[in-house]
């Protein structure tokens, strides 16, 4: 995954090459920092800071990119965006208009899905811990396909199939033991990790699965890791899949699909990030001749680098380090306290990346040592209280993991698309926060108050 910090500060990209590796950012000289034609200034004025960003158009040229390396090489191929990584209906809507379905892990991912015009028979639910409610919820509305993790959910999913008169469609979500070489916390096809049956289980399972009912198995998953940048991975998880669509039709089974899940990842530092058509071409290679219908699950890929978090500087406190603390804290983006991942920095204003640098670290007001995004990073020596910062490549996995911790409201989201932009959710409030709790009434009596004994 991205290099974690500390990192070797000397080898950070510097503020120009990050500018110009980020396509959908432009510097003016009036403006200072605009996305997708739109002055973040202007953003920061209307909506507030800290504020979530996504660019629409960015998004579309991605999708449109990852279709066409699919395209290119004549494989047929559907797709299902994992809306774990980003789950906003203006996100949904956009990816629906470019021809998406999605990967979701819960019955709530399902109602986002449906209400933003999704259709069943687009969504594919995965997830290692599928509640009752959830599996009645995607056999009611005849998804197209549960990706069972399990020996006992197989099982169950079918009795509650029968129980609603239908037969459900699931694939075998499959744990090839392979290694997807990236962060420990997110690599999730290793023996041991929770998720999918183990390969040689699932085998046996498949035929199992041939006296069930009210479940028809159509084929096989699997989903290896995410940010995964070398090929290496792909092949020899796939490579375990061919195999194994080839020994079940040779024990007679029918394999209609192979959902080859999602991973592909992106550069936040200095990765060399591969491209679709890495993925594209190790499909091809391992599972294009099998004559099964294909589909991916790419979250990250698509959503990552469509996102900024724009915030600004509450407060800089000279020292060793020099601190610069900024409006944004770890219960908005988790990422660097989760992982130690590292996201690019940007000053706003319109000549902040002429100006000298010093090292910074850049941290959030939240009482936690790990509330921190940067350490000794390069940024203007200027730097000062008020100053607009902008975190880059926040798109997936950002907005999406953020909490409310230190009574933090939920930041406001905002979509630009080539000149144009909106508020798309409005910053929560304190009072929305303090208006869902309740006190009973029995503790403010004294004879029924603990605190009175
Ligand atoms: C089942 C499944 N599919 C797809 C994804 C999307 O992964 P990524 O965002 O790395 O493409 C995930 C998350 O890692 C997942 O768990
Ligand atoms: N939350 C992780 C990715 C998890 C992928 C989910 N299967 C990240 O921010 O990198």
């Amino acid at each position: 995954m991205s290099a974690p910090f500390p990192s070797d500060p000397s080898t950070d990209p510097s503020l120009l090459d990050l500018l110009a590796s980020r396509p959908s950012l432009r510097m003016d000289v009036r403006d200072g920092l605009l996305f997708e034609g739109v002055p973040l200034h202007v953003i920061a004025a209307a909506a507030g800071t800290p504020c979530w960003i996504t660019g629409a158009g960015t998004l579309c040229r991605r999708a449109q990119a990852l279709k066409s390396a699919f395209e290119a090489r004549g494989l047929p191929v559907s797709y299902h965006f994992a809306m774990k990584s980003q789950d906003h209906q203006a996100t949904l809507t956009i990816l629906r208009q470019c021809g998406f379905g999605v990967d979701i892990v819960s019955g709530g991912e399902m109602q986002r899905a449906l209400h933003a015009g999704i259709p069943s028979s687009g969504i594919v639910f995965s997830g290692v811990g599928k509640s009752d409610a959830e599996l009645r919820a995607a056999i009611e509305h005849d998804i197209a396909q549960v990706n069972v993790e399990s020996v006992e959910e197989l099982y169950r999913l079918d009795e509650m199939a029968r129980a609603c008169g239908k037969v459900a469609r699931a694939a075998l979500r499959v744990n090839p033991d392979v290694d997807a070489q990236t962060h420990d916390k997110i690599s999730t096809g290793r023996a041991g990790d929770k998720f999918g049956i183990e390969h040689r289980r699932a085998v046996t399972l498949y035929g199992e699965a041939t006296a069930l009912k009210n479940v028809r198995l159509v084929g096989l998953a699997v989903h290896l890791g995410s940010q995964m940048v070398t090929a290496e991975p792909f092949r020899e998880g796939y490579t375990r899949l061919a195999e194994m669509v080839r020994e079940l039709r040779a024990l007679g089974h029918t394999v209609e699909s192979v959902d080859c899940g999602g991973g592909l990842g992106i550069r936040y530092r200095d990765e060399i990030a591969p491209a679709p058509d890495m993925l594209a071409g190790v499909i091809a290679e391992t599972l294009g001749n099998l004559d099964v219908r294909l589909s991916i699950e790419p979250g990250r890929w698509l959503s990552g680098p469509t996102g900024l978090l724009l915030t600004r500087v509450i407060e800089t406190k000279a020292g060793n380090p020099d601190f610069a603390v900024i409006d944004a804290a770890m219960n908005d983006l988790a990422r660097p306290a989760l992982y130690e991942s590292w996201h690019g920095i940007l000053p706003v204003a319109p000549t902040a990346l002429q100006a000298d640098t010093k090292p910074w670290d850049v941290v959030g007001p939240v009482c936690e040592s790990s509330d921190i995004f940067a350490r000794d990073r390069a940024l203007p020596a200027s730097l000062n209280r008020g100053d607009l910062v902008v975190l880059l490549d926040t798109g997936a996995y950002g907005s999406v993991m953020s909490s409310t911790y230190n009574t933090r409201p939920l930041a406001a989201q905002v979509l630009v698309d080539n000149g144009r932009w909106d508020i798309i959710r409005q910053r929560q409030t304190v009072a929305e926060l303090i208006a869902a709790e309740t006190v009973p009434a029995w503790l403010e009596q004294d004879s029924a108050n603990p605190a009175h004994g």
